[in-house]
């Protein structure tokens, strides 16, 4: 048996269960082991039974049976052998509705503990610095929160269940045979020991390998399949969606070809096991034949062996299979103890620090670089916005425009230096504050396939109609939905399809405007919007321009900026000039 991967499990089941959790586990784990004691006697008591039945004379000769007879006062051989097959019915009876409740503990228990992890990894994920986050991917992220769990409780607990119950009933069995036939215990012990550690050791770096290779090939699957549905429009225009799908298909041969490889290590053990016990039955037929000359005895050993062999080859195989099992889940150990640094801050953050804002935003020496990267994307940066301000951003392609506005909203956190929200500092500890009052209006807004009302509220189950209202009229959607049958409760399609990209930008508006937003940044969509859809999201944000929202627009169009404050220019990460609108035409003309 392999300590390692053994230990290894232990280690990792222990720390996801709480102090009464483990105790349930145990509990289970000796309930589980008496439902098998149970079946081993099951299968026993059938053995009086056909000796009654098959031979009267044995309620005389046989001393238990005997004994049994005499003890309840039998006087007769028929009403003995009816009572005993009722007797053992009413056995197999509460023993099998002894064995399905033990068993849908057991179920309960793992379902329990799946739930608690699938949180748990939920929990880290979204709790991810942005960085790793992006770093990661959704579908690698998908796979660790859904699939990833689910093998950890199949392949990791249950096989470890597995394990220690037919660890557990193969001891009591093995030490029966030891008492009252150590030479046949000595026979079981050689031949059926090096068989079984040859056999795990063969499968043991290969499953594992087999493991790994799986839990990198599945996600590759879910990145194939959203790629192809979000670029949609695009490959069908690139003539590009067979290709896709080849890829895809490819990927799903190799995971069904790790799959079989997977059953066929599974069966191995098994067959290994039975061609071993008749390895046995020859070894004992030659020892008999060469060593002793008494041919009753090698019957009755042979038919001992072949007994004992019967009962433990199921636990053996199965003892074996929850070890390939668990060398081959071991990934799912691995996988679920990442990021678990990050699950604490969550916790601690949800104590919320208040922001309040009724004076200014500073930025002050602010720098930052990306991981790995000795380029400074944000070179010490000085601002001051005071609130009710309307600022611009404008500069070249890869300027650090929106990496600055990623720092403000907290996605990244700055190297050196602070943003200071009325003096005080922008950390870990009020973000949850500050999301309160800042909103972003990112230049692909997220869409649910859902309604409008869901799309602004995020959902909310109480709207508040008034502010919804509000967030209608300010963002410049109040005609459009009016005009719509449905009006807000109209469905938008997959990520908005039925909206124009005007219409979709101004639903993110919306939804700023909807949680009280006082800090409103704006990523004006670059892609080249017609004229109508333009002058619709500029109409919205001028409209928002006589209300005390703050608010930063990264601008790709000049007439954006018609009624901004004052507006910076960023080049390699550095504000190189603060003009006002009246300039920056100037410059343009
Ligand atoms: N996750 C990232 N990892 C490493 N480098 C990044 C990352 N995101 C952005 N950068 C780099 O940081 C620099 C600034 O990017 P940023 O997106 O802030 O520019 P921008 O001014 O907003 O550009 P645009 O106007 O094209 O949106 C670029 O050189 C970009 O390649």
């Amino acid at each position: 048996m392999n300590k390692g991967i053994v230990l290894q499990a232990l280690q990792s089941i222990s720390f996801y269960l709480s102090s009464k959790e483990k105790r349930s586990a145990i509990g289970n784990f000796f309930l589980l082991l008496i439902a098998s004691v149970l079946d081993v006697f099951g299968l026993a008591s059938l053995v009086p039974v056909i000796m009654a039945a098959s031979n009267p004379d044995v309620i005389r000769t046989n001393k238990y049976i005997a004994e049994v007879y005499g003890f309840f006062g039998f006087e007769n051989y028929k009403t003995f052998l009816v009572v005993l097959i009722i007797g053992v019915f009413f056995f197999f009876l509460i023993k099998n509705l002894f064995s399905i409740w033990v068993n849908y503990k057991q179920v309960v228990f793992t379902a329990k503990l799946a739930i608690k992890i699938i949180r748990k990894q939920f929990d880290k994920y979204t709790n991810l610095p942005y960085w790793h986050f992006n770093n990661e991917g959704s579908a690698k992220l998908i796979n660790g929160i859904i699939t990833v769990p689910q093998w950890y409780i199949a392949g990791i607990i249950r096989a470890i269940f597995v394990l220690f119950s037919e660890i557990a009933i193969m001891s009591v069995i093995v030490i029966g045979i030891f008492v009252y036939q150590p030479v046949l215990f000595i026979i079981l012990i050689v031949v059926l020991t090096p068989s079984a550690v040859l056999t795990y050791q063969a499968l043991k770096n290969r499953s594992q390998k087999l493991g790994d290779q799986i839990n990198h090939l599945r996600p590759i699957s879910h990145a194939l399949l959203t790629n192809t549905f979000n670029g949609y429009v695009e490959l069908k225009l690139a003539n590009k969606i067979e290709e896709f799908r080849n890829k895809f298909i490819q990927n799903q041969r190799d995971v069904q070809a790790l799959d079989e490889k997977s059953y066929l290590f599974s069966m191995i053990p098994l067959k290994v096991i039975e061609m071993v016990a008749i390895l046995g039955i020859v070894t004992i037929f030659l020892y008999s034949i060469l060593f002793t000359d008494s041919s009753s005895n090698l019957i009755t050993l042979i038919g001992l062996f072949a007994a004992a062999a019967y009962r433990l080859m199921p636990s053996l195989n199965r003892m074996l299979t929850s070890l390939v099992t668990l060398k081959q889940s071991s990934y799912t150990i691995t996988e679920l103890d990442r990021f678990n640094e990050f699950e604490k801050e969550y916790h601690e953050e949800s104590v919320k620090k208040p922001v309040h804002f009724e004076k200014n935003i500073e930025f002050q020496n602010v720098s930052f670089s990306f991981p790995g990267s000795d380029k400074k994307t944000i070179d010490t940066i000085n601002l001051n916005i005071r609130k009710g301000e309307k600022v611009g951003f404008i500069g070249s392609s890869g300027s650090g425009k929106t990496t600055l506005m990623n720092l403000l909203l907290r996605f990244y956190e700055e190297n050196s230096g602070a943003i200071l929200v009325d003096n005080v500092p922008l950390k870990e500890e009020n973000k949850r504050s500050w999301y309160d009052i800042i909103g972003y209006v990112k230049q692909d807004t997220f869409l649910m396939e859902s309604s409008i009302k869901d799309n602004i509220t995020l959902a909310d189950v109480f709207v508040d109609e008034e502010k919804l209202n509000y967030a209608l009229e300010k963002a410049s959607l109040k005609g459009f939905v009016d005009s719509l049958p449905e009006g807000v409760n109209t469905l938008i399609g997959e990520r908005g399809s039925r909206l124009s990209g005007g219409q979709k930008q101004r639903i993110g508006i919306a939804r700023a405007l909807y949680k009280n937003t006082q800090v409103l940044v704006l990523d004006e969509a670059t892609s080249a919007l017609d004229t109508t859809t333009e002058r619709e999201v500029s109409e919205a944000i001028n409209r928002l321009s006589d209300t005390d929202i703050t608010i930063l627009i990264i601008a790709h169009r000049i007439t954006t900026l018609k009624d901004c404050d004052k507006i910076f220019e960023m080049g390699e990460g550095k504000i190189v000039a603060e003009r006002t609108y009246e300039e920056v035409l100037k410059e343009v003309s």
